[in-house]
């Protein structure tokens, strides 16, 4: 590997003279202008060089070179701010180049090369990519080859196409197909086309190391393909969170320059069997039966979900049920502490230094006893029951266009936990707050009826004789009338605690009680009985099940992204510096 990538000279950029320099990180140009003492200075970093082209070259409407002998162009990352967006756009800049001398035009492609090599070393050179035709609003065939294909071709990046003929196809393909020679999955589509290649790539990653994913207490193999993401779903949470907006060239740049975002992995299983994987969403009771509504208006596009939001809203249901859950162990964060998972972000850079202690950067050597699981005891359980609005378990914040903090604005991408989110049942306007507060920045967790734990594994269950009750109520619902506890309480909680929970954090038990006051314009809804269980929401599926048991696995895979860029956060990045690495923002 070449180790001297320094070289400066004179360029010019246009008719403006310049003083290029190439240094460790970074590559600058630096106006020469005797009159203005503020010199301008360009800084790029070089992982953010996407190409590096003799000639004068433009892309757009097509490739055009000319001017091959003293000129280079240079292809490189620019960011602007996204409006109503919690991260940066990122757009292809380009500066052409002209050298004194060929030699040194030469001298400069060579070095720029060289550098980006030694400063990138993850990027893509192979992609298998699969798109969604009917995702979100049936663009994806359309963004893929106007917007990502061109700039994948400029970089040299070879890539097989798929384009779905059914559902599952991804996955199926991931699972059984030769992947020889691929260095990533790129998926065109939605939280759903994601999903399939999340389960793809992680069934075959533990089907090859002979490891058994039914058992919640294995640890599974972290997956050597990276994931890219382009977004053309409905709600794309996923693309949201990890970058921080929904756009198809900031998420193809990210792919192309090979950055490396690891992402915690929740199995949900039932009877000792694995269900499925989640990455968002293991919701119960509102999210669950927001699903199961949209699902019946899906000719209504992304806007089935608002809809449906308003419909499950309405009726008012609450659902018993038993939540266990376990702590994360010496957390260094909490869910409550109003920071936010940010690119490059302390909490998470620590769990992988735990998690792969000998090779910070590939991320191969795997230490498997970070994350021991099977030796956790019984005691360690802790137990709640009552009545609850909605059961949510979300491995990050889950921030999306319709919540741009997300569900849990302080959970962590890759910090080998999740938050539990427990709403226990409140009045209508109190569930309303609680969900609005999910549009602003306002705290949804400061509210009585609301509590939130991070932990790293949950169950759920029904309350015994519970589910036999639940299939007779609901064989007689519509006869069955409202009881007195149905009708007059709304938060009827009690928590209860295991011998050895007791005595480690004292007694849990609590009962509240608190009149309905339904508002008098959702009477005619929201006085009809809930029906007795409620569905999972599994990133957007529906789970067949109801007993549940949820496991966060840290770091599972990798997204070819690097979090959400706040915008605030820019600093300057003074010429030549070789200490801003490439995670600066803005310069
Ligand atoms: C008053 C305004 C309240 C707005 C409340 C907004 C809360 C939004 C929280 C969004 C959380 C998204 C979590 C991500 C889940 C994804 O893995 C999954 C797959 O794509 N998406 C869904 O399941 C799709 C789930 C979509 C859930 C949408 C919920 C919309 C609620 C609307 C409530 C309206 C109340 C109106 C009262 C009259
Ligand atoms: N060719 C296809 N025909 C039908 N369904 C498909 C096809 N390809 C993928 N799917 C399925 O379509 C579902 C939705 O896809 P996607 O996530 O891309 O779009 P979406 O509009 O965001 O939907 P959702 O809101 O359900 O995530 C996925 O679960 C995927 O399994
Ligand atoms: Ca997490």
């Amino acid at each position: 590997m070449e180790t001297d990538l320094k070289l400066e000279s004179s360029v010019f950029v246009g008719n403006q003279r310049y003083r290029a320099v190439l240094t460790g990180w970074h590559f600058n140009w630096t106006e020469v202008d005797k009159k203005h003492r503020d010199k301008k200075t360009i800084s790029v970093p070089v992982a953010e060089v996407l190409a590096v082209e003799e000639g004068r070259v433009e892309i757009l409407p097509k490739k055009l070179v000319e001017d091959k002998d003293k000129d280079f162009t240079v292809f490189y990352v620019k960011r602007s701010s996204s409006r109503g967006s919690s991260g940066l756009l990122w757009r292809l800049g380009r500066t052409q180049f002209r050298c004194p001398s060929r030699v040194l035009r030469d001298q400069w492609t060579k070095h720029l090369r060289a550098a980006v090599k030694t400063h990138s070393p993850l990027r893509p050179h192979k992609l298998l990519v699969f798109i969604n035709p009917f995702g979100g609003k049936r663009k994806g065939r359309k963004i893929y080859h106007s917007v990502v294909a061109p700039l994948f071709e400029l970089v040299g990046i070879s890539s097989h196409v798929i384009v779905t003929e059914r559902a599952n196809q991804a996955r199926d393909h991931l699972l059984k197909k030769d992947l020889t020679g691929f260095d990533g999955v790129v998926c065109v589509g939605g939280d759903g086309m994601f999903g399939e290649i999340l389960h793809g790539l992680i069934g075959r990653t533990q089907q090859e190391s002979g490891l058994c994913e039914n058992d919640p207490a294995v640890t599974l193999q972290p997956c050597p393909l990276h994931i890219g993401i382009i977004p053309a779903g409905s709600t794309d949470c996923v693309c949201y969170a990890t970058v921080g907006v929904i756009d198809p060239v900031t998420s193809a740049l990210h792919i192309i320059i090979g950055d490396s975002q690891p992402l915690d992995v929740c199995s949900v299983h039932h009877a000792s069997a694995l269900v499925r994987y989640s990455v968002s969403l293991v919701g119960y009771g509102f999210y669950g039966d927001v699903l199961a509504e949209s699902e019946k208006h899906r000719w209504m596009g992304p806007l089935r979900y608002d809809y449906s939001g308003a419909v499950v809203y309405l009726s008012n249901r609450s659902y018993k049920g038993i939540v266990q859950y376990l702590p994360a162990d010496r957390p260094l964060s909490s869910p409550r502490d109003k920071t936010r998972c940010l690119s490059g972000c302390s909490v998470c850079s620590r769990s992988t230094e735990r998690l792969f202690p000998h090779s910070p950067d590939s991320g191969t050597v795997y230490s498997a006893q970070y994350s021991q699981f099977s030796n956790v005891s019984e005691g360690q359980w802790v137990s709640v029951e009552g009545r609850f609005r909605c059961v949510s378990l979300t491995c990050m914040s889950s921030c999306c266009p319709k919540s741009p903090q997300g569900l849990s604005p302080s959970a962590h991408l890759a910090d080998g936990t999740g938050d539990l989110i427990l709403v226990w049942d409140t009045n209508p306007l109190g569930f309303l707050k609680f969900l609005y507060r999910h549009t602003s920045t306002q705290d949804q967790f400061d509210l009585p009826f609301v509590e939130v734990h991070r932990v790293k594994a949950v169950r759920f269950s029904l309350a015994s004789g519970e589910e036999e009750d639940a299939y007779e109520e609901l064989a007689g619902q519509g006869s069955v009338g409202m009881d007195e506890e149905d009708r007059g309480y709304v938060e009827t909680v009690s928590r209860s605690s295991s011998q050895q929970q007791l005595a480690a954090i004292g007694t849990r038990r609590q009962m509240t009680k608190e009149l309905k006051t339904p508002s008098p314009f959702l009477c005619g809804l929201c006085c009809s009985k809930s029906p007795p269980v409620s569905v999972w929401n599994c990133d957007g599926e529906i789970l067949p099940f109801t007993e549940i048991v949820c496991r966060i696995h840290c770091q599972l895979v990798r997204l070819y992204a690097r979090g959400i860029e706040d915008g605030t956060a820019a600093h300057n990045c003074s010429e030549g510096s070789d200490k801003c690495e490439r995670r600066c923002i803005l310069h």
